[in-house]
């Protein structure tokens, strides 16, 4: 028999943006002025694990001097731009673990770094991060006059220097915002103006950031946006407040809204209007979601979110341009769909196949493993719900394949703890939630309160 939780209810500290955290120190590590020993430029409270891994390669690039204060804070210091870049012969390797916003970003800083200076940069990742796509940064970089050379369009690859670079007027063909801030932090070192139309919506964060330096940089359009940047631009280093991670929230705003009895709290969440797609879909559905703006004090809107259970759900269909807006939130909103009556549908959404796994096929095995009705489509899936829910169950408890994947493995949690799945399951890789949210399952422990050991 297992025994889900009665009752999920409490107050939890979310770890650091990924997406703020990693362009402040890629683009910190860009600037050539020295700060003193004593004057960090900004603190990270409490990184996940592909932070860490970019604050190392910044480290050991030279760039920053990176203090772990305590066990959740990292102090960021800027040493100024590194003297040494290693060489075609012996190049500067620099590990991003599995961080693909890490990647991609140091390819376009590593361009612009290179622009006027020989040295040669390799960027490695993991086996999930070595299988991902990088021409599509690649591509667009050599074009502004950028050396970089992958293999076969994967990771491990080259930046190579000198190689001067040139602004652009590009538009790219998918709404992505690692590619558009790789290009943004390549135009810093350019002479001119960068242009950089998208198809769809996208994330924010690096022109807010730059902005913030006292860079020249403005974005227009909601849905189809215009970036327009220019070079060459030293950063004004700011101190800056990353806020708490707003996919991270969205897995406890899941749970809030299936559990039949929970109140979760959330304080310093951000609330950058572009990261803001899983609170409009849950409230579509008819969750509850109180939203507590905080006073502005920088770049990067943040409150307070309080989640209630109760409200019934209804379901829902996301496709076209609304898809790319919930990209990284669509693991955790399958299992929201699993838990509501009706039929409810993810389309336009292949990119998901390319992420640390193909995030289609293991949310469709995920759902199935805990006995849910699911079709797989080419870019998405079909889920029938139901509101009933198994707050005792018993059978083999099934595996869930994660591949590594962080956010299916805290998918899968949310849908064993919420009573969702008709059959007990269990992540095969818990520890791999780190990638973002390192004390995730040690939250869910202590919103569950004291009950029986979950069946393993
Ligand atoms: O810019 C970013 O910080 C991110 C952009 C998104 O990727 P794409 O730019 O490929 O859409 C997202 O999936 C990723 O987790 C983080
Ligand atoms: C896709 C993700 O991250 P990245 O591309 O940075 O690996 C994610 O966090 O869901």
């Amino acid at each position: 028999m297992t025994v889900r939780p009665a009752r999920l209810a409490g107050e939890l500290t979310l770890p650091a943006s990924k997406s703020v955290a990693q362009r402040a120190l890629i683009a910190t590590a860009l600037t050539g002025r020295r700060f003193e020993k004593n004057a960090p430029v900004f603190r990270i409270d409490y990184p996940g694990a592909d932070v860490i891994s970019i604050a190392h390669a910044m480290a050991a690039l030279g760039s920053l001097e990176i203090e772990q204060a305590t066990d959740d804070v990292l102090i960021v210091r800027a040493l100024g731009t590194p003297t040494d870049l290693g060489s075609p012969e012996a190049p500067l390797v620099l590990d991003c673990g599995n961080s693909g916003t890490g990647m991609r970003l140091l390819m376009g800083a590593l361009a612009g770094l290179l622009a006027d200076r020989p040295g040669a940069v390799t960027l490695t990742g993991d086996a999930s991060l070595s299988a991902r796509p990088m021409e599509r940064v690649a591509f667009p970089l050599r074009r502004m006059g950028a050396r970089i050379e992958t293999a076969a369009g994967h990771a491990p690859l080259t930046v190579t220097g000198p190689a001067p670079l040139a602004p652009i007027d590009i538009a790219l063909p998918v709404p992505s915002a690692q590619i558009l801030t790789a290009l943004c932090l390549a135009a810093l070192a350019t002479d001119g103006t960068t242009t950089i139309d998208l198809p769809g919506p996208s994330r924010d964060h690096t022109e807010r950031f730059l902005a913030h330096c006292g860079v020249d940089i403005s974005r227009s359009g909601e849905t189809t946006t215009s970036t327009t940047i220019t070079g060459p631009a030293n950063l004004e280093l700011r101190s800056l407040d990353v806020p708490g991670d707003e996919s991270s929230a969205a897995f406890w705003l899941a749970a809030a809204a299936l559990h039949p009895d929970a109140e979760i709290t959330m304080r310093d969440v951000g609330l950058n209007p572009t990261r803001t797609a899983f609170l409009t879909a849950l409230h579509d559905m008819g969750a509850t979601i109180e939203i507590r703006p905080d006073a502005a004090t920088g770049p990067e809107p943040t409150g307070t979110l309080i989640a209630r259970s109760g409200a019934p759900l209804r379901p829902i269909v996301i496709e076209g341009l609304r898809s790319a807006d919930l990209i990284d939130e669509l693991p955790i909103l399958a299992v929201v769909m699993a838990g509501t009556p009706g039929t409810s549908t993810v389309r336009d959404a292949a990119e998901l196949r390319v992420k640390e796994s193909d995030r289609i096929t293991l949310t469709c095995e995920m759902l199935r493993a805990a006995g849910i009705d699911v079709i797989e489509h080419d870019d998405g899936f079909t889920i029938t719900g139901s509101d009933h829910r198994y707050l005792e169950t018993s059978g083999e408890v099934m595996r869930v394949r994660t591949d590594g994947d962080h956010r299916i493995a805290m998918a899968a949690a949310i849908l064993e703890v919420t009573g969702v799945a008709p059959r007990p399951i269990v992540a095969d890789d818990e520890a791999c939630a780190a990638v973002s949210y390192p004390r995730f399952f040690d939250d869910l422990a202590a919103l569950s309160g004291p009950r029986p050991a979950p069946a393993r």
